[in-house]
């Protein structure tokens, strides 16, 4: 069974304008609201996929009770967590470039936490389990790593889309998977990754401090891939985004989706980017007929 959790869920508002200027007034061109958040959004795609998963996380307030609607319309199985206080509002807005603006978290409280680590505690040997985006501030840093010690030794494959010190403190605990973006590995070592064979370089340190396998997202650029055995670097032909948010969860989608199926890594890794590439020069997320179509412009090399 795969399992997502996403800690801090989201309504994302994304808004159109033709030009985005400070202290002016804007008249949208065109509007959406989406459940999201990083754990969700691979729940989206892995259903767009025709893969089943529970969606597990805190919802809240009237914002909660949409996100939980449109989640149980997608045909989405969760078990998701009450809380009091408003999931967040994200605002994603597309003028010249993107801009976004991440609403404030809601708090937690110390019971909702608990019911989450007994839901984790059932997880089983077979099971994946993603993490992935933000802890709520009123929860402790290290909470991806107090979610993973809990599953220590049981067989569940772990994958982790955190960055800053929830990433930092989750590598120790071995996780299966990471999928930071450039800079989000570079803020990990204090550098700047600026190239795929800076990536594959900072990757490998990655795996150094525990991580199992490694994707590196860069945009456009493409990605990289590391693992004790084998790299590789996925490259795409340059094309004008047209929404790339959801674009990294799409591609970690898209690898779990691929390992499910039987694929190897190379072509899991494949089937990734172009699961990623495919929202990002679209609008809403990849589908499985989208993926098709692109999977062979992506050029997988590899890496000694
Ligand atoms: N401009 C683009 N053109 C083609 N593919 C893209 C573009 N932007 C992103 N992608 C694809 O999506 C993948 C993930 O993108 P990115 O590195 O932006 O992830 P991210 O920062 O985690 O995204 P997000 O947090 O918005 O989900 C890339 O590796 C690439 O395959
Ligand atoms: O603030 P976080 O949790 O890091 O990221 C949240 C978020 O930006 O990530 C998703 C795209 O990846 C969006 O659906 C959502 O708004």
């Amino acid at each position: 069974m795969i399992y997502t959790v996403t800690l801090n869920p989201s309504i994302d508002y994304h808004i159109w304008l033709s030009a985005l200027s400070q202290g002016a007034i804007h008249e949208a061109k065109k509007e959406w609201k989406v459940a999201g958040g990083k754990g969700i959004n691979v729940s989206k795609v892995l259903r767009a996929l025709g893969e089943d998963s529970t969606a597990l996380g805190f919802v809240g307030g009237f914002t909660g009770v949409f996100i939980q609607q449109q989640i149980e319309q997608a045909g989405i199985a969760h078990q998701f967590i009450q809380i009091n206080h408003d999931s967040r509002i994200n605002v994603k807005i597309k003028a010249e470039n993107e801009t976004d603006i991440s609403g404030v978290s809601p708090p937690v409280p110390e019971e909702a936490l608990e019911r989450l680590f007994e839901q984790i505690d059932r997880l089983q040997s077979g099971d994946y389990l993603v993490l992935a985006g933000s802890v709520p501030k009123s929860l402790p840093s290290d909470m991806y790593q107090m979610i993973m010690q809990r599953l220590r030794g049981k067989g569940v494959r772990i994958f982790l889309d955190a960055k800053g010190q929830a990433l930092k403190n989750g590598l120790p605990e071995e996780p299966f998977l990471i999928k930071p973006n450039h800079h989000e590995l570079g803020e990990l070592y204090g550098v700047t990754i600026a190239t795929p064979a800076e990536a594959i370089e900072w990757g490998r340190k990655a795996l150094q401090m525990g991580a199992q396998n490694v994707i590196v997202s860069m945009a456009g650029q493409g990605a990289v891939f590391v693992n004790r055995n084998e790299s590789y670097l996925a490259q795409i032909p340059q094309r004008k985004p047209v929404n790339s948010i959801g674009a990294g969860d799409s591609m970690v989608a898209g690898f779990l989706y691929g390992l499910t199926r039987g694929m190897d890594t190379e072509a899991a890794f494949r089937f990734a980017v172009a699961a990623g590439s495919t929202t990002a020069l679209s609008e809403g997320f990849c589908t499985r007929e989208k993926i098709e179509a692109f999977i062979q412009d992506v050029t997988i090399t590899f890496i000694s």
